[in-house]
C-alpha cells in the first residue's frame, strides 16, 4: 500500500542537516542571513556585500568590498567558446535552460579541480551569469553581440545595462540591488537542497549549481515569478482579477506567487519588494498591474489565508523595469548562486553523502518469468 501521507509529505518539517547560513520562519515569518535580518540588509546593504558575506562568512570592510567588486568586474567576460554555445541555443529556448547550459559549459572550460579554490569559481559565476543570459538574449532577439564588460559597478546595474543598452536609472539600479539581496539565500529550499546533495558526492561546484538551476526552474519554486506575471497580465483591472481568481480557487487551481512551504504568516521578503513595486508603478505611470496585484493579495488572504511569497510582487516590479517575463527566473539564479555555493562549501566542510531511505511499496518477491511465457 502506498502511504499517501508519506509520499505527499515532501519531507516537510524534517531536519535534513545543519546550516550556519540562514534561518527561515523561526518566528513564523523572519529571515536572516548569517545572523543579519533581511529587512536591514535590504535597506542598507549592497548585493555584493551580501554575496561576500555568504562566501566569506563576514561582511566586508570598505577595502575588502572595493577589491571584491573590482574582482567581480574583472570576471564578467565570456570565453569565446561559451559565446559560440550561446549563439547556437534557439531563440525560443527557455532562458532557464540557457542558464543551465551556460553554467554547465563554464564547468567544462573552467573546471573546479581543487576545492580550496572554490571562491574563485564562485566569484566567477556571480560575475558572469548576467553576461551569459544577456549575451544569449540580445544575440537571439536583437541580432547583436553585446559587450559584456560594462562600466557598471554592481551586478544589478550591469545586468540592466546589457539588457537595455543603456545604464539604468538610480531607482531601477536600487530595485535590482534589493531584489538580488532578497533572493540570495533561503536555507534548505528545493534548489539549494539539490546543490547540497550533489556536493555531498564530492562533485564539482558547477555540477552542483547546474542541478540547482534545473530545480529552481519549476513553477512551484523560482519559476513562480514568471508564472505570476503570466497570470496578472491577463487581468484587465482589479475587478476582473477578483472574478478570475475566485474562479481559479473554485477550480482548485494553484495561484502562483502565493503560499510557502515554511512560512506560516507571511514571507518577510514580500513587504519589501511590494513597496518597491509600488514606487516603480508610480514612476512608470502604471494604474493597472499594481492595483491588480494588490487585489489578488487581498482576495487570497480573505479567501484562503494565503499570503504572497517573494515571487508575487517581483513580477510587477521586474515588468515595470522593462525586463522580459522569461528573464525573471534567471535573475533569481544570478542572486541565488551566492546561497547555493555557500551551501556547497558548508556541505563539503562537514560532509557525509546524503542518502536517505525509502519505504518499499512495490510487488512482493516473485520469480522471473521467461519472455516466451509472459
Ligand atoms: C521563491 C519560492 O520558491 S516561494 C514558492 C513559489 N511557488 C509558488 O508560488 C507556487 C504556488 N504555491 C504553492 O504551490 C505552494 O504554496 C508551495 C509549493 C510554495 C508550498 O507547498 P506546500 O508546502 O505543499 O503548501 P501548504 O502545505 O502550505 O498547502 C496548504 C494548502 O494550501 C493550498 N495552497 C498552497 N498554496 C496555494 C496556492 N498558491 N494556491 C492555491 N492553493 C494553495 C494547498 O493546495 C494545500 O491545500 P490542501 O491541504 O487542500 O492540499
Ligand atoms: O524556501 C523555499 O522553499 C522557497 C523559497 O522561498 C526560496 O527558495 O526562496
Amino acid at each position: 500500500m502506498v502511504d499517501k501521507a508519506l509520499g505527499g509529505a515532501g519531507l516537510r518539517g524534517q531536519v535534513a542537516g545543519q546550516t550556519a547560513l540562514c534561518t527561515v520562519g523561526q518566528t513564523g515569518s523572519g529571515l536572516t542571513y548569517c545572523g543579519y535580518d533581511i529587512s536591514e540588509l535590504a535597506e542598507k546593504a549592497q548585493f555584493e556585500e551580501v554575496s561576500y558575506l555568504l562566501s566569506r562568512g563576514e561582511l566586508p570592510t570598505e577595502t575588502e568590498l572595493r577589491d571584491y567588486k573590482a574582482k567581480l568586474k574583472s570576471l564578467r567576460g565570456l570565453p569565446a567558446s561559451l559565446k559560440t554555445v550561446l549563439e547556437h541555443i534557439p531563440k525560443d529556448a527557455h532562458p532557464m535552460d540557457v542558464m543551465r547550459t551556460g553554467c554547465s559549459m563554464l564547468g567544462n572550460l573552467e573546471t573546479e579541480h581543487d576545492f580550496s579554490q572554490a571562491n574563485d569559481a564562485i566569484d566567477r559565476m556571480v560575475a558572469v551569469f548576467p553576461s551569459i543570459i544577456c549575451y544569449w538574449y540580445r544575440f537571439t532577439h536583437d541580432g547583436v553581440r553585446i559587450e559584456t564588460e560594462t562600466a557598471d559597478d554592481s551586478v544589478g546595474a550591469h545586468f540592466l545595462t546589457m539588457l537595455h543598452d543603456k545604464a539604468p536609472s538610480e531607482l531601477f539600479a536600487q530595485v535590482m540591488n534589493v531584489s538580488l539581496i532578497l533572493y540570495a539565500e533561503h536555507e534548505f529550499n528545493a534548489s539549494t537542497f539539490t546543490g547540497r546533495v550533489c556536493a555531498s558526492t564530492l562533485s564539482d561546484i558547477h555540477s552542483c549549481v547546474t542541478g540547482a538551476i534545473g530545480t529552481l526552474r519549476g513553477p512551484l519554486h523560482g519559476g513562480a515569478n514568471e508564472a505570476a506575471m503570466d497570470m496578472i497580465e491577463g487581468f484587465k483591472d482589479a475587478d476582473h482579477a477578483e472574478q478570475e481568481i475566485m474562479a481559479m480557487l473554485e477550480r482548485k487551481d494553484k495561484i502562483m506567487g502565493f503560499g510557502h512551504a515554511i512560512y506560516r504568516e507571511s514571507d518577510p521578503r514580500n513587504v519589501i519588494i511590494k513597496k518597491w513595486s509600488e514606487k516603480l508603478a508610480a514612476e512608470v505611470g502604471d494604474d493597472v498591474l499594481y492595483p491588480v496585484s494588490v487585489r489578488c493579495e487581498e482576495i487570497m488572504w480573505r479567501e484562503k489565508k494565503l499570503f504572497c511569497n517573494a515571487d508575487f510582487f517581483h513580477a510587477s516590479a521586474y515588468h515595470f523595469m522593462g525586463i522580459p517575463t522569461k528573464l525573471f527566473t534567471p535573475i533569481f539564479v544570478m542572486s541565488r548562486v551566492t546561497g547555493w555555493t555557500a551551501h556547497v562549501k558548508e556541505q563539503r566542510a562537514n560532509n557525509r553523502i546524503i542518502r536517505p531511505s525509502a519505504d518499499y511499496t512495490g510487488p512482493a518477491a516473485r520469480s522471473y518469468t521467461p519472455i516466451t511465457a509472459r
